[in-house]
């Protein structure tokens, strides 16, 4: 798509002293209750679906502007995935909005219509980073807007073409009192952050998050952050070698590798590992066969600052470059470039990358780079896989992370519909699909109590009476199936189902059956039998 005929408005930063009204004007509109009717957040979202529609032609030329972002990548992984996005929420917006009866309530209470009633936060800020300018600002607005908040927007003042085009398209598109956008930097986010707010989502470094989360604390209100990690990948022998070098190669090409969730390293058995950047090697020809400079669908660097952190990170490195290394700092561009290193202190494994060069960590085997990767980061935001089924499981089970990849490179992170977040310091709280409206939603427990119930509350009214207590307790008190030692006792249930099931409690009641099946099927086999016999 043709991008670059559109005219984008020099980057305005939001005057400091109109930041009080836009978000007053977002809580009023909140307290008017009108975003709590479900049509009224359908037609909003139908509107952002449709502007991102109309304004498609502007935030591509705007990414092209700000990030060097391909046509085909802007629209895969922002507008077109925002838009998918909306349409989720639109259609399963009334399931998800749906009061819940809650199940889990003792019989004696259940007359009581125990339920929880799914409510709006309020009014939210939503601040977001540069990497993904519009994805990471209106994805979060889509859960904002589908629960029924209000919401004001300070996208990165980094990517200043998105920030203006996304202000047009929101403040011309959607309920002007209801969401706004504020642009600009550190003054402008602390004039937000000066405001009182029913929920902050934040999407950044762990560094700024931590300011936001402090802030937000003296006022107790609620943060949702979206940090950074230095996440590992794993392959180890029995990987498809030239699938995990492929699959890894997209994941630190696709945004010029500035995706929190892609690999910073990559802990390969010492083995494989020569084969292993073979491969790297191989992919990186078929991806840019004419070299990734010369290619149209790497993007670069967003800034001299980003670079250089970048640029520092591989002239301080004791590592050798096997692939890539070269740069260009008038073009913003660095090479997708691997290294390969030998100690845990290197620049290499100890900073975020967020770029298109890693790592690559020869090992003995899977426990020595488990111990690595939790001595790295032991709450990084991705993880990625490659081995075998017990080598994968292993990792799993061995490590945690915000979200894992068995088997390529964060793609559990690519799709709109499925949880997304952090864990520890790589963030709290996570959106997308059903989540993003839970994220701003309070789930409210509601219960009744009928008129009529009242007599066989008298137990519960002063002057309390023992003997009323202890009438209820023998009715509705459950009994533990555990001895002192944590043990569960075997009492006549448990013998009974021992008997019906065939012995073993092992396998339920799928167990059982087979054990039945086997019995019958002996049965008729030995009917079988001796009537050949005869
Ligand atoms: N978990 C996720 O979903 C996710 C997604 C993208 C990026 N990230 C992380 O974000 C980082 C890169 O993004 P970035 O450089 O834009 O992040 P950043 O933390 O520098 O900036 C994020 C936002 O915070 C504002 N900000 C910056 N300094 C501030 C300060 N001192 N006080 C108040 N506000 C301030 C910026 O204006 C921007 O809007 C990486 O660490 C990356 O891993 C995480
Ligand atoms: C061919 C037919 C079919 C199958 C199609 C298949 C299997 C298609 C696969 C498509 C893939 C792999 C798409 C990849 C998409 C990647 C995306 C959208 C990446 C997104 C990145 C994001 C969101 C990054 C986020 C970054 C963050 C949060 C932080 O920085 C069928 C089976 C459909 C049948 C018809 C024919």
């Amino acid at each position: 798509m043709a991008a670059s005929k559109v005219l984008i408005a020099p980057f305005e930063v939001t005057p400091l002293d109109i930041i009080p009204a836009v978000s007053s004007t977002a809580r009023a509109t909140f307290a008017s209750h009108k975003t709590k009717d479900l049509q009224w957040r359908l037609v909003q979202l139908r509107k952002l679906y449709w502007a991102l529609d109309d304004f498609k032609p502007s935030l591509l030329a705007a990414l092209q502007q700000d990030l060097h972002k391909g046509g085909y990548e802007s629209d895969f992984t922002e507008v077109d995935w925002v838009k998918n996005d909306c349409l989720h929420m639109i259609n399963n917006l009334e399931t998800f909005a749906k009061t819940e009866k809650l199940k889990d309530v003792p019989v004696t209470y259940s007359m009581m219509n125990f339920r929880v009633k799914k409510e709006p936060l309020g009014t939210v800020l939503i601040i977001g980073p540069y990497n993904f300018p519009v994805q990471l600002v209106l994805a979060p607005l889509v859960g904002a807007i589908g629960a029924g908040c209000t919401a004001v927007i300070k996208p990165s003042e980094l990517t200043p073409a998105c920030a203006m085009v996304m202000k047009e398209m929101i403040e011309s598109r959607l309920d002007r009192n209801a969401f706004a956008v504020v642009n600009g930097a550190v003054p402008e986010t602390n004039a937000l952050m000066d405001e009182k707010w029913d929920k902050i989502m934040f999407t950044g470094s762990a560094q700024v998050g931590s300011i936001i989360a402090r802030k937000a604390a003296e006022t107790l209100t609620p943060v949702c952050l979206e940090l950074g990690g230095r996440n590992p990948a794993f392959v180890t022998k029995k990987a498809n070698l030239a699938l995990a070098a492929r699959r890894l190669m997209w994941g630190k090409c696709l945004n010029a590798g500035q995706v929190c969730m892609s690999h910073n390293y990559v802990l390969v058995d010492k083995d494989v590992a020569d084969t292993f950047i073979e491969f790297l090697k191989i992919s990186y020809k078929e991806m840019f066969p004419n070299g990734a400079k010369a290619s149209p669908d790497l993007s670069r660097i967003v800034n001299a600052r980003h670079f250089n952190r970048i640029k520092k990170m591989l002239d301080e490195t004791k590592g050798k470059i096997v692939m890539g290394g070269q740069m260009d700092e008038s073009e913003l561009f660095i090479e997708p470039t691997a290294v390969l290193v030998d100690s845990l202190d290197d620049p290499m494994m100890q900073e975020e990358s967020f770029g298109p060069i890693f790592s690559v960590y020869p090992v003995d085997n899977l426990d020595q780079a488990l111990n690595i990767a939790n001595a790295v980061h032991r709450t990084p935001l991705a993880l990625m896989a490659f081995g075998d089924k017990a080598e994968t499981t292993k990792i799993l089970d061995e490590m945690t992370s915000g979200g894992a990849c068995i088997n390529d490179a964060y793609f559990h992170g690519a799709v709109h519909t499925v949880p997304f977040g952090g864990v520890g310091d790589s963030g709290w709280g996570a959106y997308r699909g059903k989540a993003s409206f839970d994220n701003f939603t309070h789930f409210r427990t509601v219960s009744e109590t009928p008129n009529w119930m009242d007599k066989l509350l008298r137990v519960r009214y002063m002057p309390y009476d023992w003997s009323e207590l202890r009438f209820l307790q023998r009715w509705t008190n459950k009994k533990p199936n555990f001895d002192r030692q944590g043990t569960v006792a075997k009492g006549s249930g448990y013998w009974m189902w021992f008997f019906l099931g065939l012995g073993t409690d092992g396998g339920g009641v799928k167990g059982a059956l087979k054990r039945w099946l086997v019995v019958v099927a002996g049965y008729y086999l030995s009917v079988y039998v001796k009537a050949r016999r005869r």
